[in-house]
């Protein structure tokens, strides 16, 4: 259950909602701005096809409704972490109120991204999806890359690389009935009425996520004040945050701000979340430009998407991360 001393604002009207189709230099310019100032924002007008979106939230429902043993069978054929999860979250023990389907993006549609069963509509929707939000991922990190002045490309070109390591992840967070019907709990437990944890407190590890919810609210981003916002649902627009590797590369001047889902309702709901990535062997540091252009020395060392991985999956979710990855840090102690 969420702790009541965690303080919670009544509503999301501080966070960014930026308009895409606005003209682009002062676009860029709203996205740093968010990006310096709470690392979260929403975006309309973002230009990705409805029918897609709808293709992949239809595909989402049906693979959730099926039975558990049909829903592990769902196994893309590559190694990692990939499939279907329920209530697990990593491996050191965390737990939500929730299911999942953890997918790689970097797999061929139908050869090696099959779910078992009729699943073949839902790898297609993946597939569809998975391009779209990558298109807008590498846009908005181009839109970034202009407005801090750095090469173009220079985030984009991690993300469109052919090994690049994203992930897509669908997660299912049932309603309070559900819940109940599922466990047998009276339908006068009043705990089933509090708010509870779906998705633990968090950073994202990856350079930037994307993430679209249908119209049942429950994620909450912290503000830097300690507050926790809850984030109204808005199923026509994407939230975008930044990564653990995207305040690295700009030596701490992006955010990779704290989030967490949690479920209170009587409706279900699903998130679709793309994680964008570079490819496991890509070297990260803080960009040459930005220490060229601050007053601050590199703040963190270099180090490989792969070691970042590795230690990530050592820790309980909702740990601090970078820290030890800055320069000051002996490395040692690693
Ligand atoms: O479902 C949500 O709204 C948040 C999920 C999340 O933070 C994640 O999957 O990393
Ligand atoms: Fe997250």
């Amino acid at each position: 259950m969420v702790k009541e001393s965690q303080r919670l604002l009544a509503a999301d009207q501080n966070i960014p909602v930026i308009d895409m189709s606005l003209e682009r230099s002062h676009v860029s310019m709203q996205i740093v701005k968010a990006c310096e100032t709470l690392g979260f924002f929403k975006v309309v007008n973002h230009g990705v096809d409805p029918d897609i979106i709808s293709r992949m939230e239809q595909e989402s429902i049906h693979f959730f409704a099926k039975p558990v043993l049909e829903k592990k069978l769902a196994e893309p054929v590559v190694n990692g972490p990939f499939g279907y999860g329920l209530k697990n979250i990593g491996l050191m023990g965390d737990i939500g109120e929730f299911e999942y389907l953890l997918l790689p993006t970097n797999l061929r549609f139908p050869s090696q991204l099959s779910f078992g069963g009729d699943s073949t509509k839902l790898g297609s929707a993946v597939t569809c999806y998975v391009e779209a939000v990558k298109q807008l991922a590498c846009e908005i990190l181009d839109l970034m890359a202009e407005g801090l002045s750095v090469p173009p490309h220079t985030f984009s070109k991690l993300i469109r690389a052919v090994d690049s390591d994203s992930v897509l992840r669908l997660n299912h967070y049932p309603s309070s009935d559900k819940i109940r019907s599922s466990t047998g709990a009276k339908h006068s437990d009043v705990s089933l009425s509090l708010p509870r944890v779906g998705f633990g407190e968090h950073t994202d590890p990856q350079i930037l996520t994307v993430l679209r919810s249908n119209g049942v609210g429950g994620l909450q981003v912290a503000f830097p004040d300690g507050w926790w916002v809850p984030v109204s649902p808005d199923p026509s627009a994407f939230c975008l945050n930044v990564g653990d590797l995207l305040q690295v590369m700009t030596n701490g001047r992006f955010i990779s701000v704290r989030h967490r889902a949690v479920t209170t309702g009587h409706a279900n709901r699903l998130s679709t979340v793309y994680f964008a990535g570079p490819s496991v062997h890509t070297k990260i540091s803080p960009l040459s430009a930005i220490i060229a252009a601050g007053d601050q020395p590199p703040l963190y060392r270099t180090f490989t998407w792969a070691d970042y991985k590795k230690f990530v999956y050592s820790l309980r979710l909702g740990d601090n991360r970078l820290d030890i990855f800055r320069s000051c840090v002996d490395e040692r102690t690693l």
